[in-house]
Formats: C-alpha cells, sequence, structure tokens
C-alpha cells in the first residue's frame, strides 16, 4: 500500500482497487520490449456500464477528475463505506461485498431488458416486413386480374364482332360485308369499355334507369360477381370460348331477373302514380251530382263510393244524386280536393240586361183579360177584334191560352191575352199577369164581384199591373153597374168616378157597346206607363202556351217581349229548344219576323214548353244543348227528388215506419199545356194529411210508350184528358198492366183521383160496449198459460171481440179475448149472470179481482 502511495507521488495511476471501485478496475503490469528491456504499464480495466443512475455517476465522474481529486474522492468513499458499515453495523468487506451484488444484479437486470428491448424490435420489423410482402403480393394479382378482365373483354368482344360481322356478310352482298366488317368492329370495342363506365354505378341506380339494353344490364352482373367473391374470377382466368358461352347463360338469367325487376319497378311507379294522382285531383262538385258521375270525377269506383255511403249509414246506388255538401264530404273522404261549381253558371247571359233607353222604341201595350167565369171575357175580345172565337169552344169554357194583337181604328196595337176563368187555371193566370202590362178586369154587371174576380185582383195587384175596370153586360136589365164599382171598393179598387185612380168603363160585348172608351182607356193607360223595347237585337219573351200538335209537333205560343224573332234563329224555351221552322200570327198567316209585344206560334221546338217560360234566342246549337241539357237536369233531380239525393237507412226505415201519409202517384196527359197543367195542381190540392194525390208526370200530348213505363215503375195509373194512347202504349200498358184512363171533363178526372183517395184513407173505427165480467179464480192449464175463471156482471161476453183488463179502473191491457169456456167447451158467447173461463191472446197477466172489458169494433169507410 504505501509503495503505492509513494508511485502515485511519482504521477503514476495508483494499482489500486480500493480507489476505482465504482466503475473500473486498473493495475500496473510489467511490459517486456525487445533486448531485454521492460517497462512499468499502468493498465486500466473499464467496467461494463449499469443501468442504475447510481453506478452511473463513478463512472462519468471518474474520466475530469484528476488523481488528486480521485484519491480524495477514495478517501472520502472509504470513509463514508467504514461509516456506512458503521451505521448498518456490517463490517466494510461485507458491506462492500453487499454492494457489488447489487452491482451484480441491477446489471444483470439491465442486460435482461435490453435484449427484451433487441427482441420486440426484430419481431415489428419481420411483421412490417411481411405486410409489405402481402401488399405487393395484393397489387401484383390486382394487375394481373385487371390485365386478364380487359383479355377477356377484348376476346368476348372480338368473338361478338366476328358472328356479327359474319351475320352481315350472310346478309349482304359480299363486297359491303367486307366493307361492314371493319367497320362495325370499333363500335363493338367501344361497348365494354361503356361497361366499364357503368359498372362504376351501383346496381341500384342500373335498376332505377330501367335502360332495357341488354349490353348494359349483361354487364351488371359480371361486374358485380368480380368484385363480390373469388369464384368468378377463377372462372375469368381460364378465359375460354367454354368460359364465354358461360358468361352467355349468366346473362341470360340475369335478363331474366332484370325483366322481374323491372315488373316489380314498374308495379312500384303505377302504385306511387296512383297515390299521387288522388291527393292531386281536383273534383268539380256541382249542386247535385250522382254517385256514378262523382265516381268519375275522382277517378274511383262507383261501388267503393257505395260501400263508403253503407258504411256510413246510407244506402244509395250508382244513379242516385248527392247534394253537393255529401259529394264534398266523399271527395275529402277519398283524399281529393274540392272545387265546387254552381251550374247555374250556364244560365249566366241567357236573359240579357236592360237595353239603353235610346235604343228603345214605343211597343203595343200587353193586355190581359181577366174575371169571373161567363161574365164576357171571351165575348169582350170578341168583340174588339170583331172575330167570334166563343162559337168553336167546347162547353163554352176557354180551355187554353190564347193571344192575339189587334189594331184599333186609331192604328195603335193592342195584344190582348184571353187567360182561362176557371179557378183550375189560376196558376197560369198568374203566368198570364206577368207577362202583361195592364189587366182588363170583366165584372158582370148584373152578376157582380165573385170569387175569382177577387183572384184576379190579387194577382195584378201581386204583379204590380194596372187594372181597367170593364163592367160588362150592361145591356142588360138587371145590371147594376154603380154597385159593382162600390164592390170593388173593399178590394181596395178606388175607381175615377169614386175620386181614385183606376179607369172603369161600362161595356156591353154583345151590343158592342164602350168598346171605344174601353180602348181608349187602354191607351191611355200605356201611354202613361211609357211601354218602350228594342226591336233591334236578339229576341227575348214568354211562353204563353204550348201543345203538341198532331200535324205540326210542338207548337208554343210566344210573346215577345224585346228584340226581333226570325225563322231560323235558335231559340231555347224553357227546357226545350230548336230552330224556328215558322211563325204563326193568330189568323195562321206565315211572318217572317216579330217584333216586341207580338204574339206568335213557333215551329221548330224539340217539344212542348211550359206556359210562363222565358225563351230567347241563343248564338249556337251547342249554347243551346248546354242549357237544355242542365235544365233538364235540373227538372229531373226535382221530380225525382224523393226518390234521389240519398236515402239514408234511417230514412228508409222512417218511410216504413211512417205510414200515416199515403201517396197517390198520378201520370195526367193533356190535349195542351194548360190542361195538363189545370188538372195536376187540382189533383195536388186534393187530399188530407193522411192522403194525398202527387202527379209525378204533366204533360200534353198522347199517351206514348215512355208514359207507360213510367207509370209501371211509380205503380200509378195514367190519366188522359181528351188524348189517346196510341197502339203502342195501348199494348205495352195492357201487357204491363197498367191502366190508362180517359176523360174529356176535367171534373170527372177529379172525382175519380178523389174516389180512389178515400179509398186509400184508413177506414174509421167505432167502438161499441158489449159487456163486463170480473175475474174470480186464475187457474193455470198447461196448453192454454193463465185462463181466469170470470163472472160476467154486464151485458155479454164473446169469443174474438175486444178486451181490456181493469185493474183498480185501470186499462192494464188491451187485446183479443182468445178462450171462452163454459165448463170445459168452449163457446161463443156468455151472457150476463154466468160464469165462464176467460183467456187473452199472449197475455197471462191476469188477477182475482180484476175486471174485464169487453167490445167489438166496427170500421166505416171514410170521405175526403
Ligand atoms: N147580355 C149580355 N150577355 C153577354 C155579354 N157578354 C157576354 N155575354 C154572355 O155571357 C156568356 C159568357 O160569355 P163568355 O164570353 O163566354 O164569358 P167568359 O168570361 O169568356 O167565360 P169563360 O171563358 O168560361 O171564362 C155568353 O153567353 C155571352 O153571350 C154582354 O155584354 N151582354
Amino acid at each position: 500500500m504505501s509503495d503505492a502511495d509513494e508511485r502515485n507521488t511519482s504521477g503514476r495511476k495508483p494499482l489500486s482497487l480500493g480507489g476505482n471501485r465504482g466503475g473500473s478496475g486498473s493495475g500496473t503490469v510489467q511490459q517486456s520490449f525487445a533486448r531485454g528491456r521492460s517497462k512499468q504499464v499502468v493498465v486500466e480495466k473499464k467496467r461494463k456500464r449499469t443501468g442504475g443512475p447510481g453506478a452511473d455517476k463513478p463512472v462519468q465522474d471518474a474520466k475530469p477528475e484528476t488523481p488528486q481529486t480521485s484519491k480524495d474522492k477514495a478517501r472520502a468513499a472509504r470513509a463514508a463505506l467504514s461509516a456506512k458499515a458503521k451505521q448498518l453495523g456490517l463490517s466494510e468487506e461485507e458491506l462492500l461485498k453487499r454492494q457489488q451484488a447489487i452491482m451484480r444484479a441491477r446489471s444483470e437486470a439491465a442486460d435482461r431488458d435490453a435484449k427484451r428491448k433487441a427482441e420486440a424490435d426484430e419481431l415489428e420489423r419481420r411483421d412490417r416486413e411481411q405486410r409489405e410482402e402481402l401488399e405487393k403480393q395484393k397489387r401484383a394479382e390486382d394487375e394481373e386480374r385487371k390485365a386478364r378482365e380487359e383479355e377477356a373483354a377484348r376476346l368476348k368482344a372480338e368473338e361478338e364482332a366476328r358472328i356479327q360481322a359474319e351475320n352481315a356478310a350472310a346478309a349482304m352482298p359480299p363486297e359491303d360485308a367486307d366493307r361492314a366488317k371493319p367497320s362495325r368492329k370499333p363500335e363493338k370495342d367501344r361497348a365494354p369499355k361503356e361497361h366499364d363506365g357503368d359498372a362504376g354505378g351501383d346496381e341500384r341506380s342500373l335498376l332505377e334507369e330501367m335502360g332495357g339494353r341488354v349490353k348494359k344490364k349483361a354487364a351488371a352482373p359480371e361486374k358485380s360477381s368480380a368484385t363480390r367473391s373469388k369464384e368468378p374470377k377463377r372462372r375469368q382466368g381460364k378465359l375460354t370460348i367454354q368460359n364465354i358461352v358461360e358468361d352467355d347463360s349468366d346473362r341470360q338469367r340475369s335478363l331474366a331477373s332484370m325483366r322481374r325487376a323491372r315488373e316489380r319497378e314498374k308495379q312500384r311507379r303505377a302504385q306511387q302514380g296512383k297515390g299521387r294522382d288522388k291527393v292531386a285531383r281536383e273534383v268539380v262538385v256541382p249542386e247535385h251530382i250522382t254517385v256514378q258521375e262523382l265516381a268519375n270525377r275522382m277517378a274511383e269506383r262507383a261501388a267503393d263510393i257505395v260501400k263508403f255511403l253503407m258504411q256510413q249509414g246510407q244506402m244509395v246506388r250508382a244513379n242516385d244524386t248527392l247534394d253537393a255538401d255529401d259529394a264534398e264530404l266523399i271527395v275529402e273522404e277519398f283524399g281529393h280536393t274540392v272545387k265546387r261549381v254552381s251550374e247555374a253558371d250556364v244560365e249566366t247571359g241567357f236573359i240579357s240586361s236592360e237595353d239603353p233607353e235610346e235604343s228603345k222604341q214605343p211597343r203595343a201595350p200587353v193586355v190581359a183579360v181577366m174575371g169571373h167565369v161567363d161574365h164576357g171575357k171571351t165575348s169582350l175580345l170578341d168583340a174588339l177584334r170583331s172575330t167570334d172565337v166563343a162559337a168553336g169552344e167546347a162547353g163554352g169554357i176557354t180551355q187554353h191560352i190564347g193571344a192575339y194583337q189587334v189594331q184599333l181604328k186609331s192604328g195603335d196595337k193592342i195584344t190582348f191575352l184571353d187567360t182561362p176563368g176557371h179557378a183550375a187555371f189560376s196558376a197560369m193566370r198568374s203566368r198570364g199577369a206577368q207577362a202583361t202590362d195592364i189587366v182588363i178586369l170583366v165584372v158582370a154587371a148584373d152578376d157582380g164581384v165573385m170569387p175569382q174576380t177577387i183572384e184576379a185582383i190579387n194577382h195584378a195587384k201581386a204583379s204590380g199591373v194596372p187594372i181597367i175596370v170593364a163592367v160588362n153586360k150592361v145591356d142588360k136589365p138587371d145590371a147594376n153597374p154603380d154597385k159593382v164599382l162600390q164592390q170593388l171598393l173593399q178590394y181596395e179598387i178606388v175607381v175615377e168616378q169614386m175620386g181614385g185612380e183606376v179607369q172603369a168603363i161600362p161595356v156591353s160585348a154583345l151590343k158592342k157597346q164602350g168598346l171605344e172608351e174601353l180602348a181608349e182607356a187602354i191607351t191611355l193607360q200605356s201611354e202613361i206607363l211609357e211601354l218602350k223595347a228594342n226591336p233591334d237585337r236578339s229576341a227575348e219573351g214568354v211562353v204563353i202556351e204550348s201543345q203538341v200538335d198532331k200535324g205540326r209537333g210542338p207548337v208554343a205560343t210566344v210573346l215577345v217581349k224585346r228584340g226581333t224573332l226570325s225563322r231560323g234563329q235558335i231559340v231555347v224555351a224553357g227546357s226545350q229548344w230548336g230552330k224556328v221552322r215558322a211563325l204563326v200570327n193568330e189568323r195562321g198567316q206565315q211572318m217572317k219576323d216579330a217584333g216586341p209585344s207580338l204574339p206568335a206560334e213557333i215551329l221548330g221546338l224539340d217539344g212542348a214548353p211550359e206556359p210562363g217560360e222565358l225563351f230567347a234566342v241563343v248564338e249556337s246549337e251547342s249554347r243551346a244543348r248546354e242549357l237544355v241539357d242542365y235544365r233538364q237536369r235540373q227538372r229531373r233531380d226535382k221530380s225525382s227528388g224523393m226518390s234521389s239525393g240519398g236515402a239514408s237507412l234511417e230514412q228508409m226505415m222512417a218511410k216504413l215506419k211512417d205510414n200515416e201519409v199515403q201517396e197517390l202517384a198520378l201520370v195526367v196527359k193533356a190535349d195542351v199545356q194548360g190542361s195538363a197543367e189545370a188538372i195536376s195542381s187540382s189533383l195536388e190540392k186534393l187530399g188530407n194529411e193522411e192522403v194525398r194525390a202527387r202527379v209525378i208526370h204533366a204533360a200534353p200530348g198522347g199517351v206514348s210508350e215512355s208514359d207507360v213505363l213510367l207509370a209501371k215503375t211509380s205503380g200509378s195509373p195514367i190519366f188522359a184528358f181528351n188524348v189517346r194512347a196510341n197502339k203502342q202504349a195501348r199494348e205495352l200498358a195492357e201487357a204491363e198492366g197498367v191502366e190508362i184512363r180517359y176523360y174529356s171533363v176535367i171534373y170527372d178526372v177529379l172525382d175519380d183521383v178523389k174516389n180512389t183517395m178515400e179509398g186509400l184513407l184508413a177506414p174509421e173505427k167505432r167502438e161499441t160496449f158489449i159487456g163486463y165480467a170480473e175475474v174470480l179464480e186464475v187457474f193455470n192449464i198447461s196448453k192454454l198459460g193463465k185462463v181466469a175463471g170470470c163472472r160476467v156482471t154486464e151485458g155479454v161476453v164473446r169469443r174474438g171481440s175486444g178486451v181490456r183488463l181493469l185493474r183498480n179502473d185501470t186499462v192494464i191491457h188491451e187485446g183479443q179475448l182468445s178462450t171462452l169456456k163454459r165448463f170445459k167447451d168452449e163457446v161463443s158467447e156468455v151472457r150476463a149472470g154466468t160464469e165462464c173461463g176467460m183467456g187473452f191472446e199472449n197475455y197471462h197477466d191476469i188477477q182475482v179481482g180484476d175486471k174485464i172489458e169487453c167490445f167489438t169494433v166496427e170500421e166505416f169507410k171514410r170521405t175526403l
């Protein structure tokens, strides 16, 4: 040790383990040189680094240390070691060994860690290499596959091109075929490219496109199979003609499936389309519409509507009419939208607005002659016209309206309407008043004011038409004109003679007295009224009368109110229309045209219009048809009112239960429209709250087959007034069991119907009391139920008679006496003071002490 210390002082590194214990071992070795020379060399042995931080320190510190500091440190370390050994109770040796052992263990742990890390790095590297290898491989495979596909497509295209070229060559002359071959090839070459491009899109888009092109469709499955599995890849790999054939068979299957897909798509679109239409449809709903028509407009089935309404409790048929509200509900229920319109819009412009004042010219007054029966209306008109119309009238009653124009001596013209005087014609009279400017009220001086005189006054007043009173028959000895004028006061007709404004002219139609004065009065009145009309426009007016003439067909007597009616014009009158074939005046003369206030018969209509209806010239046939169709529809709806319009189950039940009112349906045919109307209005006035007549059809003309059919369906007889049934109608009526009754007097029609209706009246029931019985005992008899053992206390009891069971003087049952026994025998009657057994029909709650009242009921026929 001391040697070492000496050498150290000479600057040599000491060879000691102790001083360099931390990181390296060092010592001196004898190095021999040539020729026996030797040298002491200090050898320092570096220890391997250990992982521990404590272990590093001495090594790091060792380098920059000078030998002096190192020595000091070694000393310090030794001192610390000995201090620590002392502290732990160990010798320095032991502590040193322990520390060496710890160092070794640390070094070994560090080695293990390093080894593990190296292994992990190695594994990662190998894995990466493997992945790279795989990717490389995959890329190579992809390239190979692509190349194969292109090759396959090329071969196929070539094959197809070849086949087509062969076909073309077969079809063409040889030189054309040669030319065609190269030109078609590039086209075919392009085809697979198109494939590739399309294949980029997905399969669904192909289906939706529905191209229907075979090539496109063929590409889809091929591509999809190639991307989906490896199997087709293998198949494609072995590309032979066989392979292409197999591809063809694939294509066949694909086509079939595409077709199915196309069908499915079609269906889906159809359904979608349907749904869309349903929502989009706007349904025009007029005021009335049949179920069928509504179904058509909604593009639904009528049966579906019927079914729907049935579910709602309404029983309708396809031909039944629904009102707009019902139709709207249905339309909305079926998922459509509603557009309500008024069909009446068609009427707009039929009657035009007022003409400008400057276009108007004076016109003749239209005068209606009204009054009570036989007060001399016709005679007065005759006198005014100097023609005898009254002579030709059957039974002396004017059965239809007439219109005539007369020219006075002064040149003034007056149009007269001869309205009938019978009460049945009141409706028509009211129309006459509507068409008139002045009413001449004929009152017979010997008879005075009568019921129909009053009616005429009321009509005239209601329509605001001024009245001129003609006090007729002043020639008669018992004539009292003043009395007539006084009577009229009651009805607010104050004549001039009485200080009023109404003109009253005493006349005698028979003696032709006072006629001029009457004409003057009319002229004066019309001057006051300033009657004017525009003659230079299309004609409008009113139908006065109509009939179906055997030879001439439908004839309508019209009064032109403004404009001028000419032959050849198209006229709509009520619900009839036609081209004016002829215009005839009251004398039977043909006219070319008819101006304002002129009455004329027009021929050429397709039916007889209703009196009082307005007529007008229209510009075209189509316009006429449109109007007439609408009006006829309106009439049909009106006449079928009850049966159509949606009879609900409730209504049906109510109708069945409600037998209180009986209706007698009737069909009336008459010689002229006026008679038909008169009869139907008179008939409808008949009846009471229990029974009434309903005229379902009243028209002029003979009885036709259609009338018979109508009567048959409504279960009605036909009342033919002054007309006959044709042969076919007669035969049909016989076959169908329809009764046709012929009449020539209106009263007979009314009487007959009245009698029939009386037959429909429920007979009157009169009850007669016949006896009382008292219940003494009640027996239960198995077959009969409860039977009362009674004693008849008053009168007589009869089997089958009506009975009332009274308990404490209260009626608790009313019914029929079904059992009446004396001992064990059934008897028909039992008299007072006798005991008997009594049983009720369907009633068994009888108690001892009850009273039984017996009565009979008699029925009496009722009259209206
Ligand atoms: N003495 C006399 N008799 C008259 C006069 N006017 C009419 N008569 C008679 O009275 C009767 C009835 O006359 P019509 O002209 O038919 O009477 P109407 O009011 O037209 O009768 P209807 O058409 O049935 O409503 C006839 O017999 C006439 O001869 C008259 O001024 N003096």
